[in-house]
């Protein structure tokens, strides 16, 4: 019989469904020792929160996320609000001694992060980042391969993110889910929004990046406020690029923005190798490209054989699929999220802990923030 664990959810909104669904779903497919029970779901409104309780099944409500710390009977604090609530939510929860999970991006800069990760290691809290990106089954696969050896030697790491919700002028900064254009709240704009994945999906597959070089652009200089009702300067980057030298001797180029017309969820990478590459794009989240050159084993491929293979990742050999449905039946973007818990509270039930970590995130903090410096000056950042 698992254990249970009480949840307390901050936030209704995108990330209070993704992860609510998890919490509901995770023991119908996975073998835990540990269930997780929707005991509280917290956030400003009292009539959304209740609503969005009545919903998915939270036993009660709070509107003060102190309150939902105080609490005996919650053990997770899971942090699904805006980026500027991350770092005091997260002190406090670390200092009352429950586990955290908490989305990214971590904090609002370095600082926050540092200190985040000083709270929770001196409270020796549980705790983990929703970059839920590493647990779909084809990304999971890329780094499988990369441990391997099949990519040997790697040359070139190239990441795209692009989304087109910002196009309009008339698009206000501020308020519910527009936070995202309000620097006051979001801290940055794609850099932490969007990039903030790809450097940590970047990280795990290919090792630390070791200096930066970037430029940032804001299309649209002014936008009514939604909270003042005026237009105000926008200060978070809508568009991002970097170029970045890893550790490992590899370069690699990022881009993001909001105004690729056309373009809705398109996070992609390639890492390209002397053995071999992969290639993948959320779009198609169940298809990894993978091009090889000579096997581990050293062996070239036959060159009649060469070719880029799509590899449809829903064996039960691959990553999660064992846990889901028939070999060539797929899953998506929710399960990710699924994944991710089951990973947690996995790591619970054995009492090791789980990546990526607050400490993982500080590390995704601290290239986020080289490359917000660096687009000032355009000098080389390195990262500290
Ligand atoms: N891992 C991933 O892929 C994704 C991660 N994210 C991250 O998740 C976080 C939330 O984003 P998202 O779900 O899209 O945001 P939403 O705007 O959809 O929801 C935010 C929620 O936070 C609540 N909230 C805001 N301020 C407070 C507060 N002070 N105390 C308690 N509750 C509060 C809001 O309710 P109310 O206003 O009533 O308080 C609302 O329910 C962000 O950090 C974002 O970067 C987002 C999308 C995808
Ligand atoms: O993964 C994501 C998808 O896009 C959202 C913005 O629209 C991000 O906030 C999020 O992290």
């Amino acid at each position: 019989m698992p254990k249970p664990l009480n949840i307390g959810m901050i936030g209704y909104g995108f990330m209070g469904r993704t992860h609510s669904n998890a919490y509901r779903k995770v023991n119908n497919f996975f073998d835990l020792g540990h269930k997780p029970v929707l005991k509280a779901c917290c956030a400003r409104s009292e009539d959304k929160a209740k609503a969005f309780a009545d919903q998915w099944g939270y036993e009660s409500i709070e509107t003060d996320w102190r309150k939902l710390i105080e609490r005996k009977d919650i053990d997770v604090i899971d942090i699904g609000s805006p980026n500027n609530t991350h770092f005091e939510i997260a002190t406090a929860a670390a200092e009352a001694g429950k586990m955290i999970l908490c989305e990214k991006p971590l904090a609002m800069n370095v600082a926050e992060a540092q200190k985040m990760v000083e709270t929770v290691k001196k409270a020796g809290v549980p705790n983990m980042v929703w970059f839920n990106y590493r647990r779909v089954p084809a990304i999971s696969l890329a780094k499988q391969i990369v441990d391997e050896g099949r990519i040997g030697r790697p040359f070139h790491y190239r990441a795209t993110y692009l989304q087109d919700w910002t196009i309009a002028e008339d698009v206000p900064q501020g308020g519910a889910a527009l936070w995202r254009l309000d620097a006051a709240v979001a801290g940055s704009g794609v850099t932490g929004d969007l990039l903030a994945h790809s450097i940590d999906t970047a990280y795990w597959l290919n090792g630390p990046i070791t200096e930066v070089t970037a430029a940032t652009e804001t299309f649209v200089k002014e936008r009514v406020h939604q909270e003042t009702g005026k237009k105000e300067a926008v200060k978070i980057d809508d568009a991002c690029m970097f170029l970045a030298k890893f550790a490992n001797g590899s370069i690699g180029t990022f881009e993001s923005t909001r105004y690729a017309r056309g373009r809705k969820n398109y996070n992609t990478f390639e890492l390209d190798g002397e053995a071999g590459s992969v290639f993948f794009n959320l779009e198609d989240p169940q298809l990894l490209s993978f091009f090889e050159y000579r096997n581990p084993e050293g062996q070239k491929t036959p060159s009649h054989l060469t070719g880029w293979r799509d590899i449809h990742v829903t064996n039960s050999e691959h990553p999660y699929m064992d846990k889901w449905w028939v070999p060539g039946c797929t899953i998506g973007y929710e399960h990710t999220f699924i994944n991710a818990l089951a990973d947690f509270i996995g790591g619970l039930d054995k009492g090791e802990p789980v990546k990526p970590d607050f400490e993982d995130a500080l590390y995704t903090q601290k290239v986020c923030d080289a490359v917000l410096e660096s687009a000032k000056d355009g000098q080389w950042k390195k990262i500290g």
